[in-house]
């Protein structure tokens, strides 16, 4: 791992004749690919920052995350954050400027297969990843003031690549697309026809690759078919949602029309009253200013000064009543969506940590699984404090609802998505 500043590029090592191997079906010519591994760049952009990972996807790769990926699928990854902000790349075509030149050494001259985006918001159209051209990347523009902190990134990262490397198929993985099972009684707000029909106002839902990526893996470690598991998948990260899966299908979720619905989150308010929006704008307050306000400054970094949870759970070991009360209320939310999910699905057959802070934040586990007592749930304290990397169960034997850990990997799930359309793509050709 190198880093200048706020960069961290990691290159893998791996065995030589195994790079040779994978270096002979990849070309700029995505016929070549079919049958073969296909070289995959997976670009998570974010407000500021870009996630990048250069994986391979075996030719016998189904989207199903029951096996382990080899251990030598990434063949690098990295961060680039503080776009646009001193000491940051200009944009994020800066941004992927750097990335070349860290991928330039790994290459050596190989050119990769397809490049799989991360795109937040897919509105109503988008049910499933697409091959995305001109027609489609504006139809993400549009989307842009339904999720601002992350579709216009989404886009500048598309129109970037495109002009890098014209001749690479790109693919648009939709954090919606999960939740378009979720039935109407769920996705639907109580208010007047026109908000759906001239706006498109409902429940979209986000983080969907990874709900979905985790319900699979969840199923797979209980020996589940993907479509015999009900349970409440909890993605707990920058961003933090809860899904309702029930026959292994999204059927409520916590993020909304946008993704500031639902849970507290690092800067995100999550549920509030919609008349404080409208008592902070009669005050004067300009919509740009509250959306910022609900966005960018909320969330654990209103209630205690810090939107990292290590930082949050710290201050509260130390003794200091923000942490607390800031620990409390986002404890006692998330427990508030459990017991409703529950009911939702007809019975929880396990509850779910997933991604940065439910894969390691044990404390924050330990607060979450205290409120939840009435679902006879029974935390093991010597299991929650493991850590690993592998999915597990965190909860006693006697807990009526199991509590596991099952990590997510969205890297992954959008590398397989992009390699199954590029390879469906060509057959159809
Ligand atoms: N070892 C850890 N212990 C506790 N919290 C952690 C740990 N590692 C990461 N986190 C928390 O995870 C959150 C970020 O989650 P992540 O899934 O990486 O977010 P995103 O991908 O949305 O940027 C932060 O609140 C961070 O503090
Ligand atoms: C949709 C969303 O909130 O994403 P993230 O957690 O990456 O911010
Ligand atoms: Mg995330």
């Amino acid at each position: 791992m190198h880093g200048r500043g706020h960069r961290q590029h990691r290159r893998h090592h791996r065995d030589p004749s195994a790079a040779e191997c994978a270096a002979e079906p990849s070309s700029a010519e995505p016929g070549a690919v079919l049958g073969g591994p296909v070289l995959v760049l997976v670009i998570n952009s974010g407000s500021s920052s870009l996630k990048y990972q250069l994986r391979e996807v075996a030719d016998d790769a189904a989207p199903s995350p029951s096996e382990a990926p080899p251990a030598d699928a990434v063949l690098a990854e990295g961060l680039v954050e503080r776009i646009g902000f001193e000491g940051g790349p200009a944009d994020h075509a800066a941004a992927l400027t750097e990335v070349d030149e860290a991928l330039a050494d790994v290459l050596g001259g190989r050119q990769v297969d397809a490049v799989g985006h991360r795109v937040v918001h897919g509105g109503e159209r988008f049910a499933e990843p697409v091959l995305a051209n001109n027609e489609i990347i504006r139809a993400i523009e549009r989307l842009n003031p339904l999720a601002p902190l992350h579709n216009p990134a989404n886009v500048l990262g598309l129109r970037a690549i495109a002009e890098k490397w014209p001749d690479i198929p790109q693919v648009a993985v939709f954090d919606t697309a999960y939740h378009r099972t979720i039935p109407e009684h769920a996705w639907r707000y109580a208010v007047p026809d026109w908000f759906y029909t001239h706006h498109g106002i409902r429940r979209y839902g986000f983080h969907g690759t990874s709900h979905e990526y985790v319900a699979r893996r969840t199923a797979a470690f209980l020996d589940l078919a993907p479509e015999e598991f009900d349970g409440v998948v909890l993605h707990l990260g920058n961003g933090v949602s809860a899904t309702a899966v029930q026959g292994g299908k999204s059927v409520d979720t916590s993020m909304g029309f946008t993704p500031l619905e639902g849970l507290v989150m690092g800067t995100r308010s999550g549920d509030l009253d919609p008349s404080i929006l409208v008592f902070l704008a009669r005050q004067g307050h300009s919509a740009d200013e509250i959306d910022a306000i609900l966005n960018r400054e909320s969330g654990l970094k209103a209630l205690a000064g810090s939107n990292d949870m290590r930082t949050v759970v710290e201050a509260a070991e130390g003794g200091d009543r923000r942490a607390e009360v800031a620990l409390d209320v986002a404890s006692y939310r998330l427990a508030k969506y459990i017991g409703a999910y529950h009911v939702v699905v007809g019975g929880a057959k396990a509850i779910v940590f997933t991604a940065g802070i439910g894969e390691n934040s044990a404390p924050f586990r330990a607060r979450v699984a205290a409120r939840l007592g009435a679902l006879g749930v029974v935390l093991d304290d010597d299991l929650n404090a493991v850590r690993s990397k592998e999915p597990r169960v965190i909860s006693a034997p006697e807990s009526v609802v199991p509590l596991l850990v099952v990590p997510t990997d969205e890297e992954r799930a959008i590398a397989e998505a992009t390699a199954a359309v590029v390879r469906s793509h060509q057959r159809s050709r």
